[in-house]
């Protein structure tokens, strides 16, 4: 099993390329089950999440193939690939394939369009919470399916196709926005859908259906307006680059200082998140090539944080905060509001030094003036990188198993930190 081992003190300095969105690449690519002909995506990451969703596509009889060159020679790495689905061979979606991938039980919606019918495996258990899928069956039992669910699978059917409604969702779900603006597309008549996710990944998937000739408006508001259309077609379309990936970097450089360009980020896919790093003391500025932070000499100031749906600050970046937070001048309150258990870094970030105390929802972060590298456990994708962050501030060498958390969404880590400077190392086996 690949550890990485880092030796901290470092600071960071030149430019890190973003790659395209983890999470909006799982959702685009799922769209490809939606028509028999090609969706060329552009900026796929080359992450352990897009291989695994290749593999689960391919079950369903979807053909890829991936255009050799690489976009940029020196950065990036991200590639474009031709999804066709021109039959669809099966649609079961195993448990052995659907339990390794939340994501890949969106399938549901495009199989059950298209052909009438879905049988999905129930997610695997992932440890930020329960993450139930209460929400996609309400809402597609809305849209006239027939739902039930057999020895640990989702059974779905349409047999004379799905029919618009209204859906309210009860509580915010990127999830199951998705899969209600994919399923509704291929629905007879008009489908509203009110407290929608607002996330910039729906406004992304919206805008490649739209391409692909479906009928969708208001995404990226609360409220998400469907015309159902009979097929779709094949489209190009470019993944927006990753705000995780993105706030990740930036809160690495706010630990340890330096001045680096984010090339190709936007920062209008993540406001709420660089107001919070810039009240921390970094600057953060918007340039052409992309964002630049810096930070050089001041101390790290603490900044209370609540994640929140998008546009407040992302549970997907909680956890890097905390990382950050552990050296602050002082005390600081971070509130998770998304998923019930999603502090398992907490006791990791212990491991190096950290001072932090739970109480429910929250988390106390009394920051200190030096953390020591340590044997740490990544436990999952973004608690993972909140070790990394830690570790690249500590004192001496700290080692993080279980990297296979990280590659799920971080595209050459180790290779994107290096060239500025950390010095960080990828030990096979
Ligand atoms: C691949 C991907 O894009 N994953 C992201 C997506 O996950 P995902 O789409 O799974 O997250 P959701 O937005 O659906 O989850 C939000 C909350 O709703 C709950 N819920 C969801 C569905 C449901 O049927 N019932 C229910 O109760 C969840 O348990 C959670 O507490 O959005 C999350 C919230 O921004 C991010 O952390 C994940 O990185
Ligand atoms: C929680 C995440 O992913 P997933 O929904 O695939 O578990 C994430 O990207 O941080």
């Amino acid at each position: 099993m690949d550890r990485i081992r880092i030796v901290g003190g470092n600071e960071l300095r030149g430019a890190i390329p973003i790659s395209g969105a983890k999470n909006a690449a799982l959702p685009l690519m799922i769209a490809s089950l939606m028509t028999d002909d090609t969706l060329t995506l552009e900026n796929v990451p080359h992450l352990a999440d897009v291989e695994q969703l290749i593999r689960i596509l391919g079950n369903h009889g979807v053909d890829y193939s991936v255009n050799g060159r690489r976009e940029r020679q020196d950065a990036g790495y991200s590639r474009t690939i031709h999804f066709t689905a021109r039959n669809i061979v099966d649609t079961v979606a195993p448990y052995e394939l659907v339990s390794k991938m939340r994501a890949s039980f969106w399938v549901i919606g495009p199989l059950l369009a298209r052909m009438g019918e879905a049988k999905v495996s129930l997610p695997g258990g992932c440890a930020i919470g329960t993450r139930p899928v209460d929400l996609f069956i309400d809402g597609l039992r809305a849209l006239g399916a027939e739902i039930e669910i057999e020895s640990g699978y989702v059974v779905a059917k349409a047999p004379r196709g799905l029919v618009g409604n209204r859906f309210v969702f009860p509580k915010v779900s990127v999830g199951a926005t998705h899969v209600l603006m994919m399923a509704a597309s291929l629905a007879k008549g008009e489908t509203i859908l009110e407290n929608a996710a607002r996330e910039p990944e729906v406004v992304n998937l919206a805008d490649c259906l739209n391409a692909m000739g479906a009928r969708i408006s208001g995404a990226g508001t609360s409220t998400i307006t469907i015309e159902g259309v009979t097929a779709l077609s094949g489209a190009r379309h470019r993944i927006i680059p990753d705000r995780i990936e993105t706030g990740t970097y930036a809160m690495a450089v706010a630990m340890t200082g330096g001045d680096v360009l984010l090339e190709g980020a936007r920062m209008d896919l993540l406001d709420k998140a660089l107001a919070i790093v810039a009240q921390t003391g970094a600057q953060v500025t918007q340039t052409n090539e992309g964002i630049r932070i810096a930070r050089n000499g001041a101390g790290i100031s603490p900044v209370d944080v609540t994640t929140e749906p998008f546009p407040g600050f992302p549970t997907d970046l909680q956890a890097q905060f905390m990382g950050l937070m552990t050296m602050s001048n002082g005390r600081s309150k971070i509130t998770e509001t998304i998923f019930e258990n999603r502090f398992m870094h907490v006791q990791e970030l212990a491991r190096l030094g950290a001072k932090i105390s739970l109480a429910g929802q929250s988390a106390i972060v009394d920051g200190v003036p030096r953390l020591k590298g340590a044997q740490v456990m990544a436990t999952d994708l973004r608690a993972s990188v909140s070790l990394v962050i830690a570790a690249l501030a500590a004192d001496g060498e700290t080692t993080v198993n279980r990297v296979y958390h990280l590659d799920r969404g971080f595209e050459r880590l180790e290779e994107k930190l290096s060239r500025c400077g950390a010095t960080i190392e990828r030990i096979s086996g």
